[in-house]
């Protein structure tokens, strides 16, 4: 279990994680959702002690990271699979890191296996591919069978049947009663990966809750039609306080009416109508929604 109470952390005049309160439970796949430089490499990074937090606590198990011995039979971190020493062979990497840790050196086939990189065990990672590096640290993560595991983007450069075994292992762990806590900005990565989602925007919670709930709250269902007057149902759409788009295909997307009031309102005009369906908005659109507000890059934004 992971549980952060009031977690602060500034850099100067940034607030990257502000009075973060949540916990992430064991036997769940947690999304750790948020736009870029929302906080949540920070936020990780604080859990693992490697950054200290300005106010507030992060406790793995009931205590710090830091003074947990052995820490990687207590939390497995991909953080940048990147960070790693590129002349080593990947055995020699684990090698390495079981050492440190007072793990049985067979361990470390195992996890390469587990992974799929058995045959390129010996290896130099510095020849190897973004998505082989992300094997590789995800073999880290594995290595000493802990409770806790904790996934910054791992999808990063994987291909589609990386992506596939990387969910089916997430939610096997999980199975097992591990915490699995999974970064990503992307929603359509998570809705596919997590059952549980906690979603930070600027550093600050704004939504933590099991996938189902945040497709039930945040679904705005729209409306769409297909009229031989787009004008006139278009004016009248928005007299009625309504938003609606059309789309290139000619149809219009009515946001704000149920379908039976649009139905009312098309027939009250005499505005024939050819086709009327409903669709719940995804849930990428619902996240885009939820953190509207608090998305600090955004291109064709000039500030
Ligand atoms: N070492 C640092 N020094 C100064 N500012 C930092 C540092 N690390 C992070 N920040 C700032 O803190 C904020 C949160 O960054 P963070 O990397 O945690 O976000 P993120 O949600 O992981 O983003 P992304 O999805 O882009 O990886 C950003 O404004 C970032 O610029």
């Amino acid at each position: 279990m992971i549980e952060l109470r009031d977690l602060t952390k500034r850099y100067g005049r940034t607030t990257a994680v502000d009075r973060l309160t949540l916990t992430v439970r064991p036997g769940h796949v947690t999304g750790f959702l948020g736009p870029n430089g929302a906080g949540k490499s920070t936020t990780l990074r604080l859990v693992l002690g490697l950054h200290r937090p300005t106010s507030g606590t992060a406790l793995v198990d009931g205590h710090p990271f830091a003074q947990l011995p052995r820490g990687l039979r207590h939390v497995g971190a991909l953080l940048d699979a990147g960070d790693v020493h590129g002349g080593r062979s990947a055995r020699a990497h684990l090698r390495a890191l079981a050492r440190s840790n007072a793990i049985g050196r067979s361990r470390v086939d195992e996890v390469l296996s587990e992974v799929g990189l058995a045959g390129v065990a010996g290896r130099r990672i510095g020849g190897f591919s973004l998505g082989m590096k992300q094997r590789l640290g995800i073999a880290a993560a594995l290595l000493g069978d802990p409770p806790v595991l904790l996934f910054d983007e791992p999808f990063n450069g994987l291909d589609p049947e990386g992506v596939r075994w990387v969910r089916g292992l997430f939610q096997r762990l999980a199975a097992e009663g591990r915490t699995v806590l999974v970064s990503s900005h992307l929603m359509s990565e998570m809705a596919q990966t997590a059952d549980h989602l906690v979603v930070i925007g600027r550093g600050e919670l704004i939504a933590d809750e099991s996938l189902a709930e945040f497709a039930a709250r945040s679904a705005r269902p729209h409306v769409v039609v297909r009229t031989p007057d787009p004008t006139a149902l278009t004016t009248a759409v928005r007299e009625a306080g309504a938003a609606v788009e059309s789309a290139a295909d000619g149809s219009l997307t009515v946001t704000g009416l149920t379908p039976a009031a649009l139905g009312d309102l098309a027939y009250a005009r005499g505005i024939p109508l050819h086709e009327l369906v409903t669709r719940a908005a995804s849930l990428e659109e619902a996240f885009m929604d939820l953190t509207a507000d608090r998305v600090d890059y955004r291109a064709g934004d000039h500030r």
